[in-house]
């Protein structure tokens, strides 16, 4: 029997307007809303060798590519943006060398130095419009066209530059070409374009080395941009305006010419008043250092605020990721680093702390008295991951270093001083510094087994583990002894992504007789649950009805999709909007990133001397089955899939 029971707020909700009805987003829901008022805040088949060049040889190169940067020279001092205020300083000393003012970039032709002789720009004499001429095709873009499907042409165009003193945003997306800018970022831009959640004066910079053209860009992007299924009117014309909005550069990850260029462009966009800065790095970590290090001498503006967006994988394992970490801060401010992992960014993860901390019922149970034990579970049926860098990272690196231990880390922190992000990190790395390091024999590894009917990019070397469980304890007065039980796999048998509290027994238990040996029965449980279908679920006792006494466990149900009729926006969007307005409380900071990986840091050592067997699972399985004794082991009863 399951029970539904509704969960609504005083005010009903308006409709599609709630599209994030999250902590962070609660500070820019429109007027209109109702809403309280927070202060914003493989195993092997080939040889050892290739595996050991493609395994070790990245990381020995990444950590020579560190050592080689010149020492740190943090250049400024950061504004109450985040931004730089002495531009003249990471400019370099050379004058003559830096970038662009927009008054000399007015008086240029654009043709070479922009577009690479593709577009021509032409500056009306106040200065206000820019006349944008369709570029002839270019034989270059020629294939990437050709993979285009169902391009919108976007006609040629005028766009205002920025003179009406509002603050603009320039957003440059580096590494522009490449398929998660394509598939992720730029749709998510868009989204939040469609929604009013970018500034009037927002701009989209491409950056690349591939020899495009601001259409190409425009092209390519075209065919992934989507209006949400509730937010349709007048999508079209949305999407235009936005790609008239989105530029493209191409230059060298490493050298300033190229970064100059781009800070003048968006110097060009941007016109005199306040300018921010966002620069996502979707760029394979082998090309960080050139970026990150060019892009903080020539491409900050110091006319507001600068942020900078990492991808995973951050670094490789606690040294390497270290020396990043330090190569970054003598880059840029802690407050301008933006590590990005999308997993964060799902609804569960926020509701983890809005569930706890906004509503009496549950804080009170948040500690080892009640809970017996937590089971953080993430499998995915797919292997799509596995054809990426997966490959020689595997998925303690990939998943369980930030998503996992993230989602413990705030599942598990005390009470923060506020909402704002250096707040919850504070907590987070708190939690983090408590979890003991993983015991190997507390661990089962696995690794899907590839078929000689699958697909090549499926076969993995026998030291990328694509399964993951574990028992992690968080030594500390709240959580001693509760056993936090995680299970992550690719290739299994359901995409689900669920946390599960289960609390002890009722102490004396009055109605003992009529439970029995049912465990449902004996025990309350709380499901969090992100996939499939998203809910919250709270397993109960209750009297079934008719004469007698029978007990029965039901489920109070809040399904999402019956509550709310409103697409769950990606989680790109959700980050992205978040960094937009500075919060960064879903983004590792350094200390929280060292701390991860100091909790992983003997299985991985284990992993990568050879000394951890990965036990082979079929694909579409339920994973090896020593995760089924290792729960036995913490007198965990396993979730079924
Ligand atoms: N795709 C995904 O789902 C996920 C991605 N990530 C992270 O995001 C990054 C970007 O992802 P994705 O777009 O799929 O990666 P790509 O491999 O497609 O790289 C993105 C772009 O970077 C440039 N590039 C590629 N290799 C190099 C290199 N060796 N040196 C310099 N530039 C290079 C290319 O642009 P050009 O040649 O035009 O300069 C390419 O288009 C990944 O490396 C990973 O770190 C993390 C999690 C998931
Ligand atoms: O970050 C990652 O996420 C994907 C899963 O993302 P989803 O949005 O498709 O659920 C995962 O496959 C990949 O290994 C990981 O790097």
């Amino acid at each position: 029997m399951s029970m539904s029971f509704s969960l609504r707020s005083e005010s009903s909700i308006p409709g599609p307007i709630v599209s994030r009805p999250t902590l962070s987003s609660l500070s820019r829901v429109p007027k209109n809303f109702p809403a309280c008022n927070f202060h914003r805040h493989h195993i092997i088949y080939g040889d050892a060798t290739s595996l050991c060049k493609r395994f070790c040889g990245l990381k020995l190169w990444i950590l020579q590519r560190l050592n080689l940067q010149p020492g740190p020279a943090k250049i400024g001092t950061v504004n109450k943006f985040g931004g730089i205020k002495n531009k003249e300083k990471y400019r370099g000393a050379d004058p003559s060398q830096s970038a662009l003012t927009p008054k000399e970039a007015s008086t240029l032709k654009l043709h070479d130095d922009f577009t690479g002789g593709a577009a021509q720009y032409s500056l009306q004499p106040k200065g206000t419009y820019l006349q944008y001429v369709q570029p002839p095709p270019d034989e270059s873009v020629a294939g990437l066209a050709k993979s285009i499907s169902s391009p919108r042409q976007v006609p040629s165009c005028t766009f205002s530059v920025n003179g009406d003193g509002k603050s603009s945003l320039c957003i440059a997306v580096i590494g522009a070409t490449g398929e998660l800018a394509k598939r992720k970022i730029f749709p998510a831009l868009f989204a939040l374009y469609y929604s009013g959640f970018l500034p009037e004066n927002a701009y989209i910079v491409g950056y690349s080395r591939k020899n495009l053209t601001d259409e190409d860009l425009r092209l390519m992007i075209s065919s992934t941009l989507t209006c949400r299924i509730d937010h349709q009117q007048n999508c079209a014309e949305k999407m235009e305006s936005f790609l008239r909005k989105t530029f493209y550069l191409y230059g060298g990850y490493d050298n300033k010419e190229g970064m100059s260029k781009l800070d003048a462009r968006m110097e060009l966009l941007e016109g005199k008043s306040e300018a921010n800065r966002i620069f996502y790095l979707s760029v394979p970590q082998e090309a960080l250092v050139d970026v990150t290090s060019t892009l903080a001498h020539y491409a900050q503006t110091q006319k507001g605020w600068n942020r900078v967006i990492i991808e995973k994988p951050f670094g490789f394992d606690a040294p390497s990721s270290n020396q990043l970490s330090q190569f970054l801060l003598s880059k840029f401010e802690e407050n301008q680093i933006y590590r990005i992992d999308h997993l964060l960014g799902r609804n569960l993860i926020e509701n983890l702390t809005v569930l706890r901390f906004s509503n009496l019922v549950f804080e009170p149970l948040w500690s080892r008295k009640y809970i017996r034990h937590v089971q953080v579970i993430l499998s995915e049926d797919s292997v799509e991951a596995a054809g990426k860098y997966f490959e020689g990272y595997g998925i303690v690196r990939d998943i369980v270093h930030s998503h996992i231990l993230q989602t413990i880390a705030l599942f598990a922190m005390e009470p923060p001083v506020s909402l704002d992000g250096e707040d919850i990190r504070n907590e987070k790395v708190k939690v983090l510094r408590s979890i003991r390091s993983l015991e190997p024999n507390d661990v089962i590894l696995g690794q899907y087994k590839a078929t000689s009917g699958n697909n090549a990019d499926l076969y993995l070397n026998d030291l990328t583990p694509t399964f993951f469980a574990a028992a992690l304890f968080i030594d500390n007065s709240r959580w001693d002894g509760v056993p936090f039980m995680v299970r992550t796999g690719m290739g299994m048998i359901k995409h689900r992504v669920e946390i599960r509290i289960q609390f002890h027994n009722v102490a004396g238990n009055i109605y003992r007789e009529c439970l029995g040996h049912n465990v449902d029965l004996a025990t309350n449980e709380l499901i969090l649950r992100d996939l499939p279908d998203e809910a919250i679920l709270l397993k109960v006792n209750n009297k079934m009805p008719g004469l007698g006494l029978h007990l029965d466990a039901s489920e109070l149900n809040l399904l999402y999709k019956d509550k709310y009729n409103a697409e769950v926006p990606d989680s790109y969007e959700h980050l992205l909007l978040d960094v937009v307005d500075g919060d960064n409380h879903l983004f590792m900071r350094s200390d929280e990133l060292a701390a991860a990986w100091n909790i992983l840091n003997p299985v991985l050592q284990e992993i990568d001397n050879n000394n951890i067997e990965l036990e082979v699972y079929e694909l579409g399985g339920r994973g090896p089955t020593g995760a089924y004794y290792l729960w036995a082991k913490h007198g965990v009863w396993w979730a079924d899939d």
